[in-house]
C-alpha cells in the first residue's frame, strides 16, 4: 500500500509527518527503522503520526517515533511542524489547537507571522517523574559515567532530560559522553542528554543528544529543559533565547507550577508517497 507524508523539519530537527485520519497506518518498530534510514528509507530523526483524538474536547491525538523504532511521550520541534501539517493538509481550520500526545496535552499555535508558540504543559522535576533513580529530589545530581562524574538537572517535558552545564558546547564531549547518558542505569526509560552552555541570563547555546535518536541539530524538549534546569540552578530568567546548530529557538518559564513555552519555526520541505 502507498504511505503518503510530508518531509518537515523544526531547526533541522527532520521529521516525516503521516495522517493517520486519513490513511490506515500500521507501523511495525522494524518498517519505522527502515523509514527512518537515512540511505535505505526516507530518512528522519522521529515519525509524528496525526490521529483523532481519544477525547473530544481536544483536536487531535500525535503519536512520536524516534528513528529507532521507539514510541515516546513528547516532540517539541515536532509539535510546530504538527500544527503546520495539519493547517497545510486542511484538517483544521483553528490556530491554535489542543494535541493529545502520551503524557498530556500540548497547545500549539500558528501565528501569522509563520512562526509557531507552543504551550510544552508544566515540566515535573520530582526524580520519580522523570524517571531517575536517586536518593531524593535535588537541583543537580552528580552522574557518573566512564570515569567522569558530571553534575545534571533532571527535568521531564512528558519525555526525559538530563542537562548539564558546559563552558563551551562547540568543545563539549557530546559524542563521548551523549550515548553514555543516554543509557545510564539510573533512567530507567533512558534519557535526553543536554549539554548547557550559559552565554548570559537570557541565552544560552544548546547540543542535544537525543534517546534513540543520536545528536539532532535541535530539540524543542531538550530547549525546554534546559530553560527550566538553568532557571532552577539560579543561573537564567524566565525568557532565554536558545541557540541550538539548527537555529534558535525563544522559551519562557515562570517557575514551577507553570508551563513552558516554546516559539520557533517549521518548514516543509516535499510532501511524497512510498509503498510501505
Ligand atoms: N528523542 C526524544 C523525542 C524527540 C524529541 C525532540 N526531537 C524534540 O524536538 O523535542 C525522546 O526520545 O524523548
Amino acid at each position: 500500500m502507498k504511505l503518503k507524508f510530508s518531509k518537515m523539519h523544526g531547526l533541522g530537527n527532520d521529521f516525516v509527518v503521516v495522517d493517520g485520519i486519513r490513511q490506515t497506518v500500521g507501523l511495525t518498530p522494524e518498517r519505522l527503522r527502515q523509514l527512518g534510514d537515512r540511505h535505505l528509507g526516507i530518512g528522519f530523526d522521529q515519525l509524528l503520526l496525526v490521529e483523532a483524538p481519544h477525547d473530544g474536547t481536544n483536536d487531535f491525538r500525535y503519536r512520536i517515533f524516534n528513528n529507532d523504532g521507539s514510541e515516546v511521550e513528547q516532540c517539541g520541534n515536532g509539535a510546530r511542524c504538527f500544527v503546520k501539517f495539519v493547517t497545510e493538509q486542511k484538517l483544521t481550520n483553528k490556530r491554535a489547537i489542543r494535541v493529545e500526545t502520551a503524557k498530556g496535552v500540548i497547545v500549539p499555535e500558528y501565528h501569522s507571522n509563520g512562526l509557531i508558540t507552543v504551550d510544552m504543559g508544566v515540566p515535573r522535576l520530582k526524580s520519580l517523574e522523570i524517571p531517575f533513580i536517586a536518593d531524593g529530589d535535588a537541583i543537580t545530581h552528580p552522574l557518573a559515567i566512564g570515569d567522569d562524574s558530571i553534575d545534571v538537572t533532571v527535568v521531564s517535558m512528558g519525555n526525559p532530560h538530563a542537562v548539564c552545564v558546559v563552558n563551551n558546547v562547540d568543545s563539549a564531549p557530546v559524542a563521548q559522553q551523549g550515548p553514555l547518558v543516554e543509557s545510564h542505569p539510573r533512567f530507567p526509560e533512558k534519557v535526553n542528554a543536554g549539554f548547557m552552555q550559559i552565554v548570559n541570563r537570557g541565552e544560552i547555546r544548546l547540543r542535544v543528544y537525543e534517546r534513540g535518536a543520536g545528536e539532532t541539530l535541535a530539540c524543542g524538549t531538550g530547549a525546554c529543559a534546559a530553560v527550566v534546569a538553568g532557571i532552577q540552578r539560579g543561573q537564567l530568567d524566565s525568557r532565554v533565547l536558545v541557540h541550538t546548530r539548527g537555529g534558535d529557538l525563544n522559551i519562557e518559564w515562570g517557575g514551577p507550577g507553570h508551563p513552558v513555552k516554546m516559539t520557533g519555526p517549521a518548514v516543509t520541505v516535499f510532501t511524497g508517497e512510498i509503498e510501505i
